[in-house]
């Protein structure tokens, strides 16, 4: 509810007396050996409504948890209004109060069928028309560039939730892309990475997509000028500019000004966030390399976790039920982060992805209503695809002294069934074992057995497990495009529910904006012959080294 600040809700009380009081007898060894049954009590799995193919098994029944706490973290989530808030979102209602705006992403994918007035809304279709003819037309090769060539290569150019989704999902989705279509992601400002994007490329068959939700963003901008100078080269003529640069954006102003005609522009709305945006526009590159069918069915699966979310009672709700175990552990438990760890090479930018979804949306300090929390509020999110993690952070994960909740995932079917999918019956046994190990470890006792009599006792005690170290696992047929939607909404989801239990906006950014403005400070300084003024003794020393030093 807005003005409560979360610790004071009931059910925070309660957890926070059933922890102190329990948590040292909550033993997942001896969870499960007292119920048989903990599994079947502690998984759901969900269907797609519009896809039965399309199901997700949720287990989290290694979680710290028993049927009360449970009870009493949902008791907790309704506390906050979570089901009237929700609701308030679906009904385009301006719940991203700092902004004035709605929050509707969950428009982009409804099809029409979401019963909202709010402006923008009837134009999503008309929008998708677009998206749908322009990527049929580059795909076919109808669309050529202006020396009638096929395009060849796509260059999205875009920072934050304007390149992370286009990112993962074009990575996911692999298995369904056009091979002859290349999709190249150009994000950071350093030269380096447009220069190395370019460098073999060839402007007569490069499409250039500039994604900015506001076309202010300085990275974004500075590299759709470079990328424009590096096809005029070539090009010669700027009447070719047309035909090799897209806009995505809601800034039709500033799209034209750039030299974009506005028939080139796909546009969206100011109540799509960024870091919610890959169902919109900012997925024309999806689009072009899987094709609009499957961008659709993208959508569709999302769409199909949209209504999970609303329907479901809270004790059977996946997006629910993960933000549940999430806060026991960030709230009472004290831990600070959250890894996501997909067995499925082609996850391997989910981490990436939702450092941004969740760290952006979350990172608050301050309810809506402006008072400082008095607990945490967004994890840490980090990540690696399995079974690569194991051989580089699993150490600290399984012996070290920090808890780190982690949600495994993965598909049980592979696209790639190498050797009688010999390499996925490997990765998927990793996927079974590492939270099994986590969950139960290795007693003394047991090393004693495996060691022997002549081992040291440091050498003993090095080799323990102590275990009951907790995770979900998250299993699904198949990463299609229905499969990957569902999956990224049920974590949009969770993350809502958490902001929503926190009492924090988790849809503006405010947080972004003071290191660029200080940035835009310095560059004017760098510039200039005069000494830099008006920084402290260690940014003016740096600053110093840097003039004493730069050769370029
Ligand atoms: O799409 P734009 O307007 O260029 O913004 C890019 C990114 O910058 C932010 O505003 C700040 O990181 C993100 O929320 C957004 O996804």
């Amino acid at each position: 509810m807005v003005g409560t600040l979360a610790s004071d809700y009931p059910a925070w009380k309660k957890l926070q007396e059933v922890y102190d009081n329990e948590h040292k007898n909550l033993v997942l060894k001896d969870l499960f050996a007292a119920d048989p049954e903990r599994f079947a009590k502690f998984h759901r799995e969900y269907t797609a409504s519009s896809n039965p193919a399309n199901t997700i098994l949720l287990d989290f029944s290694k979680n710290l948890i028993t049927e009360p706490i449970l009870a009493t973290l949902l008791q907790l989530i309704r506390e906050s209004g979570l089901e009237q808030v929700r609701d308030s979102m679906f009904k385009g209602e301006h719940i991203n109060t700092s902004e004035d705006r709605a929050v509707l992403h969950v428009a982009l994918r409804s099809f029409g069928e979401l019963d909202t007035t709010e402006a923008g809304v009837s134009e999503v279709l008309p929008v998708l028309q677009h998206i749908r003819e322009f990527s049929d037309a580059v795909r076919s090769g109808a669309w050529t560039g202006y020396t009638g060539k096929p395009i060849r290569a796509i260059v999205n150019i875009g920072i934050g939730g304007s390149d992370l989704g286009p990112v993962m999902v074009t990575e996911a989705l692999k298995p369904y892309a056009k091979r002859d279509l290349t999709p190249y992601f150009v994000s950071n400002v350093d030269g380096t990475h447009i220069a190395e994007t370019v460098r073999d490329l060839d402007p007569e068959t490069t499409l250039f997509i500039i994604a900015s939700k506001t076309f202010t963003t300085q990275e974004t901008i500075t590299n759709a000028e470079s990328a424009r100078d590096w096809f005029l080269k070539t090009a010669g003529d700027k009447k070719h500019v047309a035909k090799h640069f897209v806009a995505l954006s809601t800034n039709e102003k500033a799209v034209t000004a750039f030299g974009i005609a506005k028939e080139n522009m796909f546009g969206f709305w100011d109540w799509v966030g960024g870091r919610y945006s890959l169902w919109s526009a900012i997925g024309l590159s999806i689009a072009l390399v899987i094709g609009y069918e499957r961008f659709e069915e993208l959508l569709k699966g999302a769409r199909d976790m949209d209504k999970h979310f609303l329907e479901t009672p809270l004790e059977n709700n996946l997006p629910v039920l993960l933000a549940a175990v999430g806060l026991w552990y960030n709230d009472f438990y004290g831990s600070q982060t959250l890894a996501l760890l997909p067995y499925d090479q082609y996850l391997h930018k989910f981490a990436d992805y939702f450092q941004q979804g969740d760290m952006e949306s979350n990172g608050k300090f301050v309810t809506k209503a402006g008072q400082r929390v008095d607990y945490q509020t967004g994890p840490i999110i980090w990540g690696a695809a399995g079974t690569n993690g194991q051989h580089s952070f699993y150490q600290l994960v399984h012996q070290g002294t920090k808890l780190i909740p982690a949600d495994f995932i993965a598909p049980t079917t592979t696209h790639n069934p190498l050797r009688g999918s010999l390499h996925h019956r490997i990765l998927l046994s990793n996927f079974f074992a590492q939270p099994e190990a986590l969950a139960f470890g290795k007693t003394e006792e047991q090393v004693r057995k495996e060691v022997g009599p002549n081992a040291t006792e440091a050498l003993i005690k090095s080799k323990v497990f102590e275990g009951n170290r907790p995770s979900n696992s998250i299993i699904f047929p198949l990463l299609t495009p229905s499969a990957l939607g569902s999956l990224i909404a049920l974590y949009e989801h969770k993350i809502f529910t958490q902001g929503v239990v926190w009492g924090i906006n988790s849809f503006d950014q405010m947080g972004v904006e003071l290191g660029k403005v200080l940035a835009k400070n310095i560059l004017a300084q760098l510039g200039k012959p005069e000494d830099v003024v008006g920084h402290d003794s260690s940014t003016t020393g740096l600053i110093h080294y840097y003039q004493k030093y730069r050769k370029e």
